[in-house]
Order: C-alpha cells, then structure tokens, then sequence
C-alpha cells in the first residue's frame, strides 16, 4: 500500500485521504512542518521541507499538499507527480453577501498580501485587519467579532464541509497561484509511486498549474509578494492566464491577460514579461 506524507492540519488531512480515495486507498503518514510551529510564515519551503525529507528518507512514497503552498520550483530530486482535477481557484467572502454589502470601513480579515492588495484596489475605504489560523481558527475569529468578514479560499471551505460559510465567491480577486488545486509530490527514483500517481492525473489541472506556477517563478515572487495567477483552458484547448500584481495599500495593480497558448511555461513567461513592462517589478 502507497504511504502518503500529508500535514497533520484537518484541511491538509481531508486532502490526503481524498488522494488516496482516488488512489484506491494508501497509509497517511502525518508530518509537522515548521510552517506548522511557528506563526509568522515566510517562506513557503517551511510547509514542505520536513514533508520532502520525509519522502527522501523513505518514510512515504507521496506527498500531497495544497499546489499554493509549494514554492515554483522544486528541489532537485522531487518532482511533480500529479495534479488531480481541481476544485474551485476563487476566494470566497465569509460574513457578508458580496463585497458591496460591506458597510463603508468594515473590517475584513486575512494576512494575504495578494488579498489585502485586491480587496484595497477594489474598495479602498475597507479596513483589512490581520486573520491568522487554520480554515477552523480564522471562521471562529469572524464568528467571535474580530472582524466583519473575512477572505478565505473556497476550495479549502469545501473540502472542510464548510461551504455554506461562503456568503459570496470573489470572482473579480485573482485567485493565488495553484489555488483549488492539490499537487502530488514524489521522489523522482519512487518509480511505483510516480506509476500510480499517474493514474488521477488531470491535464488539463497539470497545465493550468504549469502556467500559474511558470509565471511566479519568472516573477520571483513567493507568500510575501502580492501576486495573483489563474490560468484556464478554452473550449478550443487553448490556454489562457490572467495574472495579478498590486500594492499592498491599493494605490496602484496591474492586471493582464493572455489567451490561446499552447505550451504552459511559455505563457507564464509570456504574462509575466507583459507585467514586468507595466511596472510590476517595482511593487514586488
Ligand atoms: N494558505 C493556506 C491554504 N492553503 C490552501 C488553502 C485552501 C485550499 C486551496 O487553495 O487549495 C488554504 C486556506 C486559505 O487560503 O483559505
């Protein structure tokens, strides 16, 4: 039986055992990170470093993490093993109908940059307050008074079965790269795991993924940089990417937009470059 290295949170542990569902059944092998120890996160290597060793060491034969926590780039050693059919990209808004139902200066919580970037860009008079903690701990927070509403992926509400939390679905936020998508991790000598990983691979998720995941990296951005990706196949097979950068107080974003590629990598370097020449690189 496949063992999968998984994080120990309810939102990573509901991952894992969809994954090996699809698999047809593996052995969890739970991982504390030091993302999981400390509070103030700032590298995303910290969610998946002690889960690649794990994988180095033999201890599991895949890792399944949430493709928006893992940097653009792997090390060497570690590839991409499958990206099963994603759910949602969007973020949802909690405690509110919809962004216009927010009275003027309300505050919203959460500690993404990109969210902060966005929801300032849009409404400029709303006050975005700090909202740490796992999917659970940030909708106590709301519940409790700590803030109004609060942004939170509707991906990981889902998977939690706490989808009716989402009073609306923020479809004018760029989503952050790999968001709503699950990105299976292996070794690249695990040639059984990779076999099987194979098999509930989506490629239209790999692709999309590739994209968003090519354009962060030629942006060198990472979880402290204010960068939105979302990328989608057309009905014709051809892939398109909408891309995101802002000031984190809202004073100035760029947005931008290709259609009709083929190769992934090349579109990501593709929006990126167009980004970059729009003034991207001087609010990262
Ligand atoms: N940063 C934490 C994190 N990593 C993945 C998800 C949600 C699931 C997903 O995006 O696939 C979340 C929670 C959130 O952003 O609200």
């Amino acid at each position: 039986m496949l063992r999968i290295a998984t994080r120990g949170s309810a939102l990573a542990l509901a991952q894992a055992r969809h994954v090996a569902t699809l698999l047809g059944g593996a052995e969890l092998v739970e991982v504390v990170t030091s993302g999981d120890r400390r509070r103030d996160v700032e590298d995303k290597r910290e969610w998946v470093a002690e889960i690649e060793s794990a994988l180095e060491r033999g201890e599991a034969d895949l890792a399944v993490h949430s493709a928006k926590d893992v940097p653009a780039t792997l090390p060497d050693g570690f590839v991409i093993a499958a990206v099963p059919p994603r759910a949602s990209p969007y973020d949802a808004l909690c405690g509110a109908s919809g962004l216009d139902a927010l009275d003027e200066g309300a505050r919203v919580g959460t500690s993404s940059l990109r969210r902060a970037a966005a929801l300032h860009a849009l409404r400029p008079d709303l006050d975005v307050v700090e909202l740490r903690g796992n999917v659970d701990t940030r909708l106590r927070k709301l519940a409790a008074g700590e803030c109004d509403a609060a942004v939170l992926a509707l991906a990981g509400l889902e998977r939690l079965g706490r989808a009716d939390a989402a009073g609306a679905v923020l479809e004018a936020v760029v989503p952050a790269s790999g968001q709503g998508a699950l990105l299976l991790e292996a070794h690249v000598e695990a040639a059984e795991a990779l076999q099987a990983a194979r098999t509930i691979s989506d490629p239209a998720a790999e692709r999309t993924l590739a994209a968003e995941r090519s354009l962060v990296a030629a942006l060198g951005a990472d979880c402290r940089t204010p960068v939105g990706a979302h990328a989608r196949e057309g009905a014709d097979g051809g892939l398109g990417l909408r891309a995101f950068v802002g000031r984190v107080d809202g004073s100035e974003w760029v947005i931008d937009e290709l259609d009709g590629f083929d190769d992934p990598a090349a579109l990501g370097a593709a929006v990126a470059a167009r980004l970059l020449a729009a003034g991207a690189g001087e609010m990262l």
